[in-house]
């Protein structure tokens, strides 16, 4: 639909110069929709930006982030460990500070959460003291102020994390309105797929970009498959779009991907739904025709019997009809079971979580390479080179004498590291050469594609001999893929132009590392993973009360928003099914006797 539709914006603009934005919530969305646009109008994707909401923060920032103080080759903190570890400084600066005292018991662990939401909900620092304390929270005061502190250091040291990509573009846009005309000017069109997951912060800046004028915004949405409650995403998000910009509304109902059983099931869930947009149309079905069992209900003793049944099951079709499986569920325990099952059986499996680092030794080692380029006194990339190196090369490298050398003569920490690498015996000719002929023009001419290449041949090289540890090769290969396809997915993604070092590393950052699936194996996906996607056999296992729905939504009860939103997850799990769906549930899971899930009785499923 939004591709269709960008195709034919570039068709009838042909020799027009304005660009189309295009924004998604996941990267493998994005490089979907690329694909399918070059097919329709090749050779027009250098005027389509098409990209993630992140990804588009993070380039406001880095070419207009100087106003808030943020230079353009800030660090992107991907994982919550870095973020921890600057609120655990935080939190060890204020408490130096005599003056003010924090709670004994706040540690950087128990507050992170604390601080994404008021980053997601883009409190301005100087404001968070005030309404902490209107919301009746407990410990307002030192919690605003540790909220506070946090935006300041990662302004001090040029860092954002996810949530505060999108905060600090906010303020950017709400404080420089020169900025919005001229996003304004360059985007006559603004595309967004699954409107419905936008939060609050994401919608303002949206209202902000796109003008006032209805033609230049087209989203599509579902509020059926509100799934993100938990991160902000709400039903009142479309309300808002209708009253903001006289939208007008064109619904979908037809529905190409499922057996009409499978529609009619997802029908007479969803229904007893109550905060739906009124008229909404239940969803028709396109497909006709079936044959075998579409749909399937089985029960079990226990939750092991239920994921080996499954497994047994996808292991017995044939090669074509296995790779057509996939195993959804509400929880990720559930699937780790399902999945050491599918192995058992000799069934190789696919999960989708996502992954913020490189595992193996090599591609941490270019990876803090390419980072201690970009910044130069980055210590923590220090700390990863150096460890990465000594797996792969046994030449412990320490950082004080680096640190100390880089301080001396002025040196930026990569160049001082090199020095004294380059001062050991044991260095082997080959990664002697690897640093004099690769490190040292990276660091001159930024070519990181060139240095890319050699480091990877210089451990492909290494991987033959043995080496101190034997783990550093974990992983080697498909990160070897993984790099490949990111670094192609990003030169795409800025068609046209020539991608700069900070630009590839913030999208390296923004990107999860996780391997493409391999044709045989079978998808073991969250609820939540499988969004978008279709496949199929689907085989939707845990249809207990706890699990779908949760325990928590149980708790709150039928009417309960909670409620609603396992009542979505069910529906946008059930409707992913392209040929067949089976539903799996047990009296026992994980030692806990369980009911059947409401949701099966609700399908007009008889137990
Ligand atoms: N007009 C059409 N004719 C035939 N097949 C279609 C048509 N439109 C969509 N399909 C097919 O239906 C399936 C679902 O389409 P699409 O991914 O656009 O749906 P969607 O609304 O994004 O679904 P969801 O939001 O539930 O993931 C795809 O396999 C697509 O190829």
């Amino acid at each position: 639909m939004l591709t269709c539709r960008i195709a034919r914006i570039l068709e009838q603009s042909a020799g027009q110069h304005f660009r189309i934005l295009a924004l998604t919530f996941t990267n493998k969305a994005a490089a979907e929709m690329r694909g399918r646009v070059e097919e329709l109008v090749p050779g027009e994707l250098g005027r389509v930006r098409l990209t993630t909401f992140h990804s588009y923060a993070a380039e406001l920032l880095q070419q207009h982030g100087n106003h808030l103080s943020f230079r353009p080759d800030f660090q992107i903190l991907s994982n919550d460990a870095d973020r921890e570890a600057l609120l655990d400084d935080v939190i060890g600066r204020i408490r130096k500070n005599l003056a003010f005292s924090l709670p004994g018991h706040f540690k950087a662990a128990q507050l992170l959460p604390a601080v994404t939401r008021l980053l997601e909900q883009c409190v301005p620092a100087d404001r968070a003291e005030v309404l902490l304390q209107q919301a009746n929270v407990e410990n307002a005061i030192p919690l605003a102020r540790v909220y506070a502190a946090y935006r300041e250091a990662l302004r001090k040291t040029n860092a954002l994390d996810f949530p505060s990509l999108i905060a600090e573009s906010l303020d950017l846009l709400t404080q420089y309105p020169f900025l919005v005309k001229h996003i304004r000017k360059v985007y006559k069109h603004i595309l967004l797929d699954e409107f419905q997951d936008t939060n609050h912060t994401q919608y303002r800046i949206l209202s902000l970009i796109a003008q006032p004028d209805p033609t230049t915004l087209f989203v599509v949405a579902d509020d059926d498959q509100i799934i993100y409650q938990w991160n902000g995403a709400s039903p009142k998000r479309i309300q808002a779009l209708r009253a903001d910009f006289g939208v007008s509304e064109l619904q979908l109902p037809e529905n190409y991907r499922c057996p009409p059983l499978v529609i009619e099931l997802a029908n007479s869930l969803i229904e007893k739904n109550l905060n739906r947009s009124a008229g909404k149309k239940p969803l028709k079905a396109v497909k006709q025709g079936e044959s075998g069992d579409v749909v399937r209900v089985f029960h079990f003793n226990t939750v092991d019997e239920e994921a080996g049944w499954i497994a047994q099951d996808i292991s017995q079709r044939n090669p074509e009809g296995r790779k057509n499986c996939a195993v959804l569920a509400r929880t990720k325990k559930l699937l780790d079971l399902a999945g050491r099952k599918l192995e058992e059986a000799g069934v190789p499996v696919y999960y989708a979580a996502r992954k913020d680092e490189f595992k193996s030794a090599p591609l941490r080692m270019l990876h803090s390479i390419l980072r201690l380029v970009n910044a130069t006194d980055d210590k923590q990339s220090l700390a990863r080179l150096s460890k990465a190196f000594y797996e792969l090369e046994g030449i412990s490298i320490e950082l004080a004498p680096v640190l100390s050398r880089a301080s001396a003569d002025g040196k930026d920490l990569l160049r001082a590291w090199l020095d004294e690498v380059k001062r050991r015996d044991a260095l082997e000719e080959e990664t002697r050469q690897l640093l004099e002929t690769g490190i040292k023009p990276l660091l001159n001419s930024l070519n990181y594609r060139d240095f890319a290449d050699k480091l990877l041949k210089w451990s492909g090289a290494c991987q033959q001999s043995s080496r101190p540890d034997e783990n550093a090769f974990n992983e080697f290969e498909e990160e070897c893929e993984v790099w490949k396809i990111l670094v192609s997915e990003i030169t795409k993604k800025f068609e046209g132009e020539d991608v700069n070092l900070h630009q590839l590393l913030h999208e390296l950052d923004l990107t999860s590392k996780t391997p493409p699936k391999q044709s045989e194996a079978v998808p073991c996906f969250t609820i939540h993973a499988s969004k978008g996607m279709e496949f199929g056999h689907v085989y939707l296992m845990g249809m207990v009360e706890d699990q779908l729905p949760s325990y928590w939504a149980a708790k709150k009860g039928d009417k309960s928003l909670e409620m609603q939103e396992e009542r979505r997850n069910c529906f946008v799990a059930i409707t992913r099914a392209q040929e067949s769906l089976t539903l799996t549930f047990s009296a026992e899971v994980f030692g806990w006797a369980k009911q059947p899930s409401r949701f099966l009785g609700e399908m007009g499923i008889e137990i």
